[in-house]
């Protein structure tokens, strides 16, 4: 398979800040990648490299491209949506559209218009008259309506309320991932990608701490509420964490063995949330 994103000891250093301290990546064509971290772990410090937008040392390759040397070439195949929808306010959503068809070569008309019919947005509206909801939709339709390799979604939903989140990440999972293009999310709203993503990767003060296939991740945790009884043998079994939840303890494993688990108590599977929490908090993580 071919790597669409291939990253060896990526830094970038501003003035004595490391935003990123030694990054290896390798995303394979067709994945959904969630890059999850804490308030400036280096998220967008990645994105931005990866993007082309910054300069960096280490070697970085995007679909087979230098992206600070050959950027231009990486744009043709690439679609970014930053965190805040960037539209002109004085723009009309038919003339978003002309401008997208006469700049992108990869731009197709016909899809973003199907998109938008579903949508209560109106085609002669201004951009300004436009809820954050319908912006974001606005801009997911120009951005699904290119035929991109690889989109780059830094906080995509930032700001917009729980419905439009679903929606947003449904309309990208059904009307745009077709198994061929990569895409790349980062976003702090966890439990809300989960079932969207393929692959994770944690990352903490500019390093990757956790890299794991959903597949893999979901047999990989237990959580456990211990019988009072047997807390003292499920400390000994090496939990990465432990919290209390109404008076009684839960302790979360990284590859116990499931009957291993049963003895103990009550055995969940926890959520990408409640591991990433647990790492980053028994780690120090939290900046
Ligand atoms: N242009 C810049 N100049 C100086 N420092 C920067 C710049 N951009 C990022 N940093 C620093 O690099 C580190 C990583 O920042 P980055 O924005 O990549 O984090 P992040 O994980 O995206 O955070 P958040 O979730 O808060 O957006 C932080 O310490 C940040 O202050």
């Amino acid at each position: 398979m071919t790597a669409c994103i291939e990253a060896q000891g990526l830094r970038k250093t501003y003035g004595s800040t490391t935003a990123l301290g030694g990054v290896d990546l390798h995303v394979e064509e067709g994945r959904i990648l969630g890059l999850i971290g804490p308030n400036g772990a280096g998220k967008s410090t990645t994105l931005d490299a990866i993007l082309g937008l910054i300069p960096y040392e280490g070697a970085l390759q995007v679909l087979g491209l230098n992206p600070w040397m050959q950027r231009e070439k990486l744009m043709q195949q690439v679609a970014f949506i930053a965190d805040v929808a960037v539209l002109p306010r004085w723009i009309r959503v038919h003339q978003a559209l002309d401008y997208m068809e006469g700049i992108h070569p990869r731009f197709d008309r016909a899809k973003a218009e199907t998109f938008l019919a579903k949508t209560s947005i109106p085609p002669k509206a201004r951009v300004k008259a436009l809820s954050k909801g319908m912006t974001a939709q606005l801009h997911l339709a120009l951005i699904m309506a290119i035929d991109a390799k690889l989109l780059v979604l830094d906080e995509p939903t930032l700001g917009l309320d729980i419905l439009y989140r679903r929606q947003f990440y449904d309309s990208l999972l059904n009307d745009y991932f077709d198994h061929r293009r990569t895409i790349l999310i980062t976003t702090h709203q966890v439990e809300e990608v989960q079932h969207i993503l393929t692959d994770v990767l944690f990352i903490q003060r500019g390093k990757i701490t956790f890299s794991s296939s959903m597949e893999a991740f979901e047999t990989r945790y237990a959580e456990v509420m211990v019988q009072p009884e047997n807390l003292n043998a499920a400390r000994a079994l090496k939990p990465v964490s432990e919290r209390q939840v109404f008076g009684r303890s839960v302790l979360l494993f990284d590859g116990l063995e499931p009957e291993k688990a049963a003895a103990l108590g009550e055995v969940r599977t926890p959520s990408l949330a409640d591991v990433f929490v647990a790492m980053m908090t028994h780690q120090g993580g939290i900046q």
